[in-house]
């Protein structure tokens, strides 16, 4: 099957400026990101997986070098088109959820569609929709202090989810979750994959990187390797953890290489 890439980055960096002080996180990045896929980024902390997830979606200006979304260039957008883009292209789940304190749970889940300009009774019926879907329509109208870990993360993918976007990013989605919870989010992200949405996942967890169709291993701000797997089946879990843990352990090389199921 031809791959098309959904997004693109060409020679990109990122350094960060702290007084006189440069730091960077980002080297010379090549990296295409495929239409479809279930893309994982592993790596120690610190490495730059986040700072590429936001050099990717937008949400952060780049030092140098250029991010295409379906070719067209984004690092040159203006302040207008970005957000635009934003609005409408991408879902962000935040590593640190950041639900709004005072709005509820619904409310919070809706802010984005209308930001993207829906009526208000459409946007409300699709929240409450995707709510139902993750089992958290009961917590409608509470504030998100309300609500458990889970809930509000599953919120936090309801809302990344509100206008359709072709790509969902998300940064460590079951880092403060326990097992049930983490499962049931992966699965979520599974299932809405299926139906073809993109998805971009920053982990450390072996069991949640076994979802990718493709994994990228970030080393020192730089790619260091990339695994390439079949769609995710549960059957294949025991072989996927293994040749994953020996790929990041540095057991085998980090080229391109792929693990048959
Ligand atoms: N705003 C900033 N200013 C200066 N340095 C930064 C900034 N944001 C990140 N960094 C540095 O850039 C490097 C990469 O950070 P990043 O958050 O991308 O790492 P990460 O791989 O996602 O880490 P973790 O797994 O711990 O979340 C780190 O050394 C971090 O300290």
């Amino acid at each position: 099957m031809n791959k098309h890439a959904i997004l693109h980055a060409s020679n990109l960096c990122k350094t960060y400026s702290t007084g006189s002080e440069q730091f960077h996180a980002i080297k010379n990045v090549d990296l295409d990101i495929y239409e479809g896929d279930f893309t994982v980024i592993m790596g120690n902390s610190g490495s730059g997986k986040s700072t590429l997830l936001y050099l990717l979606s937008g949400l952060d200006g780049i030092t140098t070098g250029e991010v295409y979304f379906r070719s067209q260039r984004i690092d040159t957008y203006s302040e207008k088109q970005i957000s635009n883009f934003r609005t409408h292209k991408i879902g962000y789940i935040y590593q640190s959820i950041n639900l709004v304190p005072d709005l509820s749970v619904v409310e919070n889940i809706s802010l984005p569609g209308y930001i993207a300009g829906g009526k208000k009774s459409d946007v409300r019926a699709k929240a409450v929709s995707l709510m139902r879907a993750m089992d958290i329509e009961g917590q409608k109208d509470r504030l998100p202090a309300q609500t458990s870990g889970g809930q509000q993360q599953r919120a936090a993918i309801a809302r990344a989810l509100i206008n359709d976007p072709e790509v969902v990013f998300a940064d460590e989605p079951t880092g403060s979750l326990n097992y049930e919870h983490g499962m049931a989010v992966l699965d979520i992200l599974t299932g809405i994959n299926r139906k073809g949405q993109s998805v971009v996942m920053v982990t450390h967890d072996i069991k949640a990187a076994c979802r990718a169709d493709r994994l990228v291993y970030i080393h020192d701000g730089k790619v260091a390797g990339i695994l390439e797997f079949e769609k995710y089946d549960e059957k294949t879990l025991p072989g996927r953890e293994e040749a994953i843990f020996a790929f990041v352990s540095g057991k085998e090389q980090r080229h391109v290489r792929r693990v048959e199921a």
